[in-house]
């Protein structure tokens, strides 16, 4: 009975390129241990199978893509919105939030948070990126002029504050405590999920439980459930229980000297007469938390590489703050991010070349042609933006670090799905444009302050995965001030 039910998908899945497989394991034997063979082996795969290849792990059918055409059939679906099965090692924090679901709730929510992602709104998070990039600046003074050092933990608890701020409406003041139970618990789950993932052996819930993971993922839980929980509490009370909802907000900040957080403006919806319950609330909160702070610090880290290691790319940002800045060490507003052109175009190359989420997937529920090929219902969907980035057709000499390929005439007819950072289509990245004010007021406030600097001898990164790309040597680099006056908090 089993392997009649198999028989369609192992049928089509056989005219896929792929490796051979062996009897129960499938490729899972391949995958190795460590999140670094995993991503070597995805890489691997598409350059050694082509932008369409397969794989087995055990039972599971897994196609991995990295061809604009193969990848626009899926993305730019509106019916085919289901997550890949390992997103659900993701539910135990965020539950069914944004990031995991799929079908007739995920479309609700989407439509009922959108709106707080407006640019409009967004106006209101620049003080809280200028407010923390200002601490991170501190931070980073005892580097100014001393050997290389790992810019990765900055800019892990600098995008967490931001976050935590941004989401909840609460300082956590993780770069100034970066003990805190909530911050530690943040950087221990993201892993904990992930590694777990490739663990086939602890894939079964009973068996996890009792693991040493199992027992560590439990605890933190416990931790960042309480924190969102009590926050919801709070402000739900403070603006359900007023009249004129926004000025109660106004006025009750928790500690935090901010007018909204994502979480406010999801309440006023409820208030207006949108669904959502008190535990939909706390997922999509907690999947805001998780989907916007990982990703930022990879992209932040890796932008900072790139222009360690590109000395005039670095002088033609800085050209262009001083175009918009002056001599004067005002905080920047949301006009001055807009008109940060040619850093917007620095980061896109930074994402093209190290893009923060390097295989992401979805599900196929019914048979789906693609090209000379069937991708079987039942069948998992990766894509592979960090080989389809790479891909000299699109991008001639792939391994140049070069922003002016992002220059609008240069992206004139180009595959709209050759470059998916932010994934693409109907279910891309909600945060794509808080992501990159976000980043902009970052990476300026660093440049207007410091100039960094390759490091010596120059650094080698090893990436991995980790679910966001990292470097298991750390982004290593140097600082020198730029001799001006501080940035203003
Ligand atoms: C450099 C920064 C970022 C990158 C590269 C990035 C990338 C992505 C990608 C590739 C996806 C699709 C994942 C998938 O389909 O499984 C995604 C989804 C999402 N991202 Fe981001 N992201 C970034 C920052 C943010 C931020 C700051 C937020 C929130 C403040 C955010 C919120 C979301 C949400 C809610 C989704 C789920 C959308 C849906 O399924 O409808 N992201 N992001």
């Amino acid at each position: 009975h089993y392997r009649a039910k198999m028989r369609p998908l192992v049928e089509k899945a056989e005219k896929i390129p792929g490796p051979q497989t062996q009897p129960l394991f499938g490729n899972a034997l391949k995958f190795g241990t460590s999140t670094k063979q995993f991503f070597d082996y995805m890489m691997w795969l598409t350059g050694t199978h082509g932008p369409i290849a397969r794989v087995w792990v055990g039972p599971v059918l897994a196609v991995l893509l990295a061809d604009p055409k193969y990848i626009e059939i899926i993305l730019g679906s509106n019916k085919i919105i289901d997550k890949a099965i390992l997103y659900k090692f993701g539910e135990p924090w965020l539950g069914k939030g944004m990031l995991t679901n799929s079908g007739l709730t995920w479309k609700r929510h989407r439509k009922i948070i959108m709106p707080a992602f407006h640019v409009k709104i967004l106006d209101k998070f620049v003080h809280i990126f200028n407010a923390n990039s200002a601490i991170l600046l501190d931070r980073l003074a005892k580097h100014v002029g001393g050997p290389g050092f790992d810019v990765y933990p900055y800019m892990n608890l600098v995008t967490l504050d931001v976050i935590c701020e941004s989401a909840m409406g609460v300082k956590i003041n993780a770069q100034l405590d970066s003990s805190s139970d909530y911050v530690n618990s943040v950087q221990i789950l993201g892993d904990a999920m992930f590694r777990r993932a490739f663990m086939p052996w602890l894939h079964l819930d009973s068996i996890f439980a009792l693991s040493s993971l199992g027992r560590m993922q439990k605890k933190c839980l416990t931790v960042l459930h309480g924190m969102t929980k009590k926050v919801i509490k709070s402000r739900k009370e403070q603006i359900l229980n007023s009249e004129t909802g926004e000025q109660e907000t106004d006025l009750h900040d928790i500690g935090a000297k901010q007018k909204y957080a994502f979480l406010d403006l999801m309440i006023q919806a409820v208030r207006d007469g949108a669904t959502l319950t008190d535990q939909e609330l706390q997922e999509e909160v907690d999947t805001i938390m998780l989907a916007g702070h990982d990703t930022t610090t990879s992209a932040l880290s890796f932008s900072c590489w790139c222009l360690a290691e590109n000395p005039d790319v670095q002088e033609k940002v800085v050209s262009e703050l001083r175009e918009i800045f002056g001599d004067s060490n005002r905080d920047a507003t949301l006009r001055d991010l807009q008109e940060m052109k040619y850093l917007e175009q620095v980061i896109k190359e930074t994402l093209r070349l190290f893009p923060s989420v390097p295989v992401f997937g979805r599900f196929v529920t019914e048979d789906l042609p693609m090209g000379d090929y069937v991708l079987p219902a039942g069948c998992n969907v990766g894509f592979n933006p960090y080989m389809l980035h790479r891909n000299p057709e699109y991008f001639p000499e792939p391994e140049k670090f070069d922003p002016d390929r992002f220059l609008p005439e240069n992206c004139l007819g180009r595959h709209p799905y050759c470059y998916i950072p932010f994934s693409a289509g109907p279910r891309n990245c909600l945060g794509l444009k808080f992501a990159m004010l976000e980043m902009k007021a970052i990476l300026s406030a660093l440049l207007r302050r410091y100039r960094l600097l390759q490091s010596n001898p120059p650094h080698q990164l090893d990436l991995t995965v980790v679910l966001v790309l990292e470097s298991l040597t750390g982004v290593v680099l140097r600082l020198d001030s730029r001799g001006s006056q501080p940035v203003s908090s």
